[in-house]
């Protein structure tokens, strides 16, 4: 008797790693493979830290090793493999020339050159009608962005380039061979997300007019898949012909595997990770386009169904800052002591230290912010104290920093969310849930969902081959029924970080003016620094 074919795989190719995930038909996580994703901060040959870039063939090389570690783990995958999606980290920009073959490295979401453009652009009369198309901000992570600023300062990478990616662009095009992106991302850079199509108001706006014919056709990967190339079925194991989708960005992949829409009122979805993603589903035409002009606009797989978005640069990576400080300093005295047994001691240092007795800024990102304002000098600031706190209570300060980040967030979005469906690492976290929880008054559900990104790239196979009608039968079987309880805030708390609440934005706006003059210094020390070097004698 043949084996029944009954797995979809998702694939999500992150920044930190690249995930190949099994489920059944029914949305059970069967198996999952994941390959290290390989990167490179700041660029030796121009001298710029502000670069982030990543290798194309390497990374299509990972994705085909973790495809092929997931054949090693479920047996008869590619005869019981139905489909398949890809959805990945989001902005940045993957050029490929007529051959296939890549132009450079890839410009990650990560990667900070375009920030003079964005300074420029921002300015430009036309920007505001950019913003009411996509809906988004303009930031230097930003495909756009980056493709405006590499017109004025790298002419000779989009001369050679035909087609322009996004990293799950650049993933399908390996596995399929069409040259495509999808609704989310040709969107929220380039286009309007109420019609899911280019616009000619925000490519002018960018100045891109004249390389129009970078952008790919746009497909629907919850409607449309294409078959699984021989080449790709050959490097990842898997059956020429197999359906291929074509996911939308992480960030609404993860949300929609998380629980962002049910159907449900008034519930929000946070993504707080290596970076923060504050989401709520909303119809398009519900949209709340702010006055400063920041946040993004992201569509979901659904009809008219849109989520509005508010991303901090930065989450738990402050986290991961503060306790890297001590590992640091400690293994100068010769003790060695891991990330995780760093994290383990979390809890312990929440439960001994009192809350709101310290304001933390968290912008630790080099990029600076982004979300709900927009500043690429922003930086961190903790204000408060004084000769009796000690590390525990800096690991507190950041953890409340990152709840009244999410809440600066949701501010800027309308209403305090009813219900947050929280996920990535901070979910991990009783600490950090509660935090959340009281920061935004309102309660947190975690999903069971082990891997919700690859699980809603999935979901979009699912609905594309007719596994089921549309994608809220989806949702009722892959994803409401993995929400868990909720965990309600704590009364006493809300009502300090309702009050920190306000000492946070306060300082943040004084603090702000200082921003610039800050950066300007850091770069007269570099330029000073560089000019006494080269003058050593070798
Ligand atoms: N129990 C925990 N408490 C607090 N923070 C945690 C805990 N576990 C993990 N983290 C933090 O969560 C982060 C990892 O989050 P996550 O697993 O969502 O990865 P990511 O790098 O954001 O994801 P991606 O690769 O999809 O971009 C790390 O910064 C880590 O310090
Ligand atoms: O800017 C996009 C980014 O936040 C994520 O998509 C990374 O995975």
């Amino acid at each position: 008797m043949g084996r029944p074919c009954d797995i979809i795989i998702g694939i999500d190719a992150g920044t930190s790693v690249i995930k190949a995930v099994a489920f059944d038909l029914q949305g059970t996580q069967l198996a999952s493979s994941a390959v290290r994703n390989r990167y490179q901060m700041g660029d030796a040959a121009s001298g710029t830290n502000r670069a982030a870039t990543q290798n194309l063939a390497q990374t299509w090389a990972d994705c085909a090793s973790a495809l092929r570690g997931l054949g090693d783990k479920v047996e008869g995958l590619a005869a019981r493999c139905v489909a398949l999606s890809v959805t990945g980290q989001g902005d940045g920009t993957w050029l490929i020339d007529a051959a296939g073959e890549a132009v450079g490295d890839a410009w990650l979401w990560l990667d900070a050159r375009a920030a003079p453009t964005v300074e420029t652009l921002s300015q430009s009369p036309q920007n505001r009608a950019r913003f009411e198309a996509t809906g988004t901000g303009l930031n230097t992570c930003q495909q756009g962005a980056q493709m405006a600023h590499m017109d004025r300062h790298h002419r000779d990478l989009l001369d050679r380039a035909t087609t322009a990616f996004h990293c799950k662009d650049w993933v399908f095009f390996n596995l399929t061979g069409l040259r495509a992106t999808d609704p989310s991302e040709a969107s929220f850079t380039f286009g309007d997300f109420r019609t899911r199509q280019y616009s000619d108001t925000v490519i002018e706006a960018l100045g891109l007019a004249h390389r129009r014919a970078l952008l790919p056709e746009i497909i629907d990967g919850s409607r449309r898949t294409v078959p699984l190339c021989p080449r790709a079925a050959l490097a990842s194991g898997l059956r020429a012909g197999t359906p291929v989708s074509l996911g939308y960005v992480d960030m609404v992949m993860t949300a929609l595997g998380a629980g962002v829409h049910t159907g449900d009122a008034g519930t929000a979805c946070s993504t707080v990770g290596s970076t923060g993603v504050h989401m709520r589903a909303v119809h398009a035409d519900q949209v709340h386009l702010n006055a400063a002009g920041t946040g993004y606009v992201i569509c979901l797989p659904a009809p008219d169904l849109v989520t509005q978005v508010q991303t901090n640069m930065a989450a738990t990576l402050n986290l991961d800052w503060a306790l890297e400080l001590a590992a640091t300093l400690l293994a100068e005295f010769g003790t060695q002591v891991t990330h995780a047994q760093m994290v383990a001691r979390i809890d312990d240092w929440m439960a001994r230290t009192t809350p709101a007795q310290l304001v933390y800024h968290p912008y630790i990102s080099k990029a600076g912010e982004r979300g709900p304002f927009i500043d690429a000098e922003a930086r961190a600031s903790l204000i408060g104290l004084s000769s009796d706190h000690g590390f525990a209570e800096l690991i507190r300060a950041v953890i409340e920093g990152l709840g009244m980040a999410a809440r600066d967030c949701y501010s800027a979005m309308g209403a305090m969310p009813r219900e947050l469906r929280l996920t990535g690492g901070a979910a991990r976290s009783n600490a950090l849930r509660g935090v959340l929880a009281a920061s935004l008054n309102t309660p947190v559900r975690v999903s069971q969902r082990a891997e919700a990104g690859a699980a809603g790239c999935a979901m979009m196979a699912a609905v594309a081959i007719g596994a089921y009608g549309d994608m809220d039968a989806c949702i009722a079987q892959w994803v409401t029924p993995l929400l868990g309880a909720p965990e309600a805030p704590d009364p006493t708390l809300t009502r300090r970080y309702s009050q920190l609440f306000d000492s946070y934005t306060r300082s943040r706006d004084a603090l702000a003016p200082h921003w610039g003059g800050l950066a300007q210094l850091r770069a007269n020390t570099r330029r000073t620094r560089d000019v006494l070097q080269k003058d050593i004698p070798q």
